[in-house]
């Protein structure tokens, strides 16, 4: 190759690492493709078979400048390009260490675990080239390994995580798709639907928030907590768009997502197009998606944090995270759910809050659903929905019964909680509630058993006239699910009785561990979870 072209090539190499180190990735990424463009129109002026030395020389020139332009690329989340760079440079040459590397972190962070092995396995290969890479490459190589892993058999592991309190290095998650299919739902519009029997703790889904945005809103600082959160909003916004922008597989994946309208009439998605490892063999139309659109899906299907994240963070109470996460999207709410979310990092985790049936309905509860019907269909208005789930149906029926509007009444005016648990009990007595529909009822008037249940005084005081805690526990449970409160319950029993339940002790143990498991997971091995629940 001509010193003066060499040398061109040279320069621009380096302003473009020069660039890249500073961390401007738009600019390196920019010298990149003058790099590109000067070695492409080399390359086709080039006579390979009069001068094969500078024409090899030239195609390594360029296959450097796109896996840096790659590299670049990644770092600015145009995954789409970056990947045609890294695939162009190995179709010149297939064993680009370079390419080979960022090609496999691309991969990664699509989620395409087993794709993203074999380029860190081709790399690893060809180790001697990768002039002492060896020991990253080794961690990119075990991070991928394990992924892959996770994804391909939903076995996670959080308990070093759990016996820390939720506080240090967040874990490491891949995406999982359990037994689930998108299904047209009796709730409302489209659902998730379980393919086989889930038992209680199971992981079904762990999906990473497309765009998330966390601030703390309230509190000391300038501006009013409601200002902060717009801001907070806007700027999430703006990530969203950038990402619809960007990928046109996020594009289309978006789009598929409820807005609002017409929910009854949206077309049913293939489970598969959410599948990352299985993106290549569809083709995503490209189709356009307009700003009121985004903001309709948005509005509908964006979820705040929990407080688990927010304690992963370091955050005090006055931290708001806010996300969107796809296939999570498709889930209803149920004031009688099956499942939870756990949020960790920017991965939310569906985990099932008790044992699933086969067919039945995932659900998730968008709102706190141990409160009365008036405060429950006030928080779905702010939703923007009347809840269609069969607690809400049976307790509209009920709602006949004046003694119960009169119990509610009593239960907001401040009575005596073991008061409120006892005319509640006497009535399902009375009106022949059984089953499942007594778990309703006791769900809504939880405030009422928690507080009765909380002090010894009050149980005693109340004694055989109402239901023993441990059976309320059971019944709340299988209705609604596991929940912090109603385990809290069930733990004080424990620790009050000291284990002098003699062999009913053990029972009660294992149905804590159980119901710890269906907040937390099975993902949590046993004794991280005693200790969590302090047992
Ligand atoms: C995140 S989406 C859930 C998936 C949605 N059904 C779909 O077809 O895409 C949330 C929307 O679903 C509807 N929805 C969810 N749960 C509901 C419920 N319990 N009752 C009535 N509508 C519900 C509401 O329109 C809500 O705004």
């Amino acid at each position: 190759m001509a010193t003066a072209e060499e040398e061109l090539l040279q320069e621009l190499r380096s302003k473009a690492t020069e660039l890249f180190l500073r961390e401007q990735w738009a600019e390196s990424s920019g010298l990149c493709s003058q790099l590109i463009d000067l070695c492409r129109a080399h390359l086709s002026a080039a006579d390979r078979a009069s001068d094969p030395d500078r024409f090899s020389k030239l195609q390594r020139s360029l296959c450097l400048a796109l896996a840096n332009r790659a590299d670049a690329g990644s770092k600015l989340r145009s995954l789409d390009e970056a990947l045609r760079d890294c695939d162009e440079a190995l179709a010149i040459e297939s064993s680009h260490f370079r390419a080979l590397v960022c090609k496999g972190k691309i991969l990664l962070s699509l989620g395409r675990y087993s794709a993203a092995l074999e380029c860190f396995k081709s790399a690893a290969s060809l180790e001697p080239q990768g002039n002492g890479n060896a020991e990253s490459l080794n961690v990119w190589l075990d991070k991928c390994k394990k992924l892959e892993y996770q994804s391909r058999t939903g076995n996670f592991d959080l308990s070093d995580w759990v016996s820390a309190g939720f506080r240090g290095e967040i874990p490491e998650l891949a995406e999982y798709i359990g037994p689930v299919e998108i299904k047209k739902s009796e709730i409302s519009g489209r659902g998730l639907f379980a393919t086989k029997n889930i038992d209680a703790g199971t992981v079904v889904l762990v999906t990473r928030a497309i765009a998330i945005e966390r601030g703390i809103v309230g509190g000391e600082g300038s501006g009013s907590g409601e200002n902060k959160q717009l801001v907070m909003w806007k700027n999430f916004i703006e990530r969203v768009a950038g990402c619809v922008s960007r990928c046109r597989r996020t594009r289309h994946l978006i789009s598929t997502l409820s807005s609002g309208e017409d929910e009854e009439g949206l077309e049913i998605p293939d489970l598969s197009i959410f599948r990352a490892e299985a993106s290549e063999k569809h083709d995503y139309p490209d189709e356009k998606l307009d700003m009121n659109k985004i903001l309709g899906i948005l509005d509908v299907n964006s979820l705040v944090e929990n407080a688990i994240s927010a304690k992963v963070m370091g955050r005090n109470k006055d931290y708001y995270g806010v996300g969107l996460w796809l296939l999570a999207s498709f889930i209803n709410h149920s004031c009688g759910p099956n499942a939870r979310r756990l949020h960790v990092g920017n991965h939310l985790m569906v985990i099932a809050s008790r044992d699933i049936r086969a067919g039945e309905e995932l659900a998730f509860a968008y709102f706190d659903v141990l409160q009365p019907p008036t405060k429950r269909r006030e928080m779905a208005a702010a939703w923007g929905f009347d809840c269609s789930c069969k607690r809400c149906e049976f307790e509209e029926k009920m709602q006949s019964k004046q003694e119960l509007r009169d119990t509610e009444t009593a239960l907001e005016g401040g009575m005596d909680a073991g008061g409120v648990v006892y005319r509640l009990e006497e009535g399902m007595r009375r009106w022949n509630v059984r089953g499942k529909e007594k778990g309703y009822l006791r769900a809504s008037f939880w405030a009422a058993y928690g507080g009765t249940y909380a002090s010894e005084k009050s149980a005693k005081r109340w004694g055989r006239r109402i239901p023993a805690a441990e059976a309320v526990v059971d019944s709340v449970a299988e209705a609604a699910g596991s929940e912090e409160r109603v385990l809290k319950v069930l733990v004080e029993q424990l620790s009050r009785s000291g284990g002098g339940l003699g062999g009913g002790a053990m029972v009660e143990m294992e149905k804590a561990l159980k119901l710890g498991r269906g907040i937390h997971g099975k993902v949590i091995k046993k004794q991280a979870l005693r200790a969590l629940l302090e047992l």
